[in-house]
């Protein structure tokens, strides 16, 4: 037999797992309408991606190509270096060896838990002694072993959320795709869920993609976002790059960042709205940019001193301060939280942090005085 170098063990090169998903170039029109314009995006096996973006903007859309419930118009999806949408080719649902974790979780009212995890493998033919092996391991790994013959009624929120994680895992899927599972919870459930599936998908070394139209969400649970604008990604980063370097204005109003301040290039420098002059140091090109000012950005200095002079118009108590709303001259508003309660009327002084600021082109609409911005 003849053996090629690069049939030997000892010279074939490390091999890279592809990504537990890819896509390349997709695009969906629905109804005449561009829905997706030629994404992009990858997942790393053992990492957690979140979609996030305003409603409208395209997350579902995409989640369901990749779980085969919508077949691209071009563009291809790999899941695990395998093509399962693409030119003439669209597996189904059930030939792409996905989870999936739905809004409300969608459990069935009427089984045991134990028949809610093992529906995934019985759709699939597995033997029952088998499944029920299965499923007992999967209720295991979410701590619910104790539970398997209750209904989901008999169950706390976050033991329902349990059940449908393990429904998802049950199969071993290479990829779990959550679908806003948490959007119809108030907002203090909604907390701790989010600290529960963070808690889970991390012990569990899940690969999962996780639409959310929550920043907070998106923040506590991904290792990266990807943030969608109007079927396009605008930006993949961590959390923390996110919050730190947003990629346009609009992302960082979305994000809810900080103010957004128009400034204007004059003789000496900068003129930002409110009154502050910015050294030439701090230029971007043209004649006009949206600043965003962040609230790590602001210290707050008696009145007159600073670069801005801000009112006092209200305060709200939060528990970890008081958020105040302050008018800079123009009537732009920032929101800035404060140690003590101010009174309205009560004017302070503002320094700016350069090296906080980050400038973007003119945007047709930087922070109105109607626009909340939290810090
Ligand atoms: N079957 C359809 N026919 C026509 N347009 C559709 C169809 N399904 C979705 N759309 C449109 O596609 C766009 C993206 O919808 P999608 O549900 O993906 O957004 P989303 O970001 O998930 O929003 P949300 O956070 O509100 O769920 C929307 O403008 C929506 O109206």
């Amino acid at each position: 037999m003849n053996l090629r170098a690069t049939d030997s063990p000892a010279v074939r090169p490390t091999e890279v797992p592809p990504p537990a998903f890819e896509m390349a170039g997709l695009s969906l029109r629905l109804g005449g309408t561009a829905i997706l314009e030629n994404v992009d995006l990858r997942l790393a096996p053992g990492r957690v991606l979140a979609l996030l973006g305003p409603s409208g903007s395209g997350k579902t859309t995409l989640l369901r190509l990749v779980a085969g419930l919508l077949a691209p118009d071009h563009g291809t999806i790999r899941l695990a270096g395998r093509v399962v949408a693409g030119p003439g080719k669209a597996l189904p649902p059930e030939a792409r060896g996905l989870g999936m974790v739905f809004q409300d979780y969608a459990l069935w009212p009427h089984m045991s838990v134990a028949k809610n995890v093992g529906f995934p493998l019985e759709m699939q033919g597995i033997a029952a002694a088998e499944r029920a092996a299965r499923v007992s391991r999967a209720l295991a790994r979410v701590g619910l072993e104790r539970y398997a013959e209750r209904r989901p009624a008999a169950l706390s929120g976050g033991q329902q959320q349990r059940v449908a994680i393990a429904r998802a895992i049950v199969a071993e899927p290479a990829l779990v795709l959550f679908d806003e599972p948490l959007s119809n919870l108030d907002r203090e459930l909604r907390e701790t869920m989010v600290e529960e599936i963070a808690g889970l998908v991390a012990e569990l070394g899940l690969t999962a993609l996780y639409v959310t139209h929550d920043h907070a969400e998106a923040f506590s649970l991904a290792d990266e976002v990807a943030v969608m604008e109007a079927g396009q990604i605008s930006q993949i980063a961590a959390p923390e790059t996110l919050v730190s370097d947003p990629a346009s204005a609009s992302i960082a109003r979305f994000l809810r960042l900080g103010a957004l301040l128009p400034a204007r290039r004059g003789a000496e420098g900068w003129h930002l709205a409110g009154g502050a002059r910015l050294a030439p140091a701090s230029a971007a090109p043209g004649e006009c940019a949206t600043v965003l000012v962040p609230s790590r950005a602001l210290r707050v200095v008696p009145a007159g001193e600073g670069h801005l002079a801000a009112r006092v118009t209200r305060t709200l108590f939060r528990g970890d301060g008081h958020l105040a709303t302050l008018a800079l001259e123009g009537g732009h508003e920032i929101q800035l939280l404060l140690p003590r309660r101010a009174l309205p009327g009560e004017v302070l002084g503002l320094h700016l942090c350069h090296a906080r600021l980050r400038w973007f082109p003119p945007c047709p609409h930087p922070t109105s005085p109607s626009e909340r911005i939290s810090p």
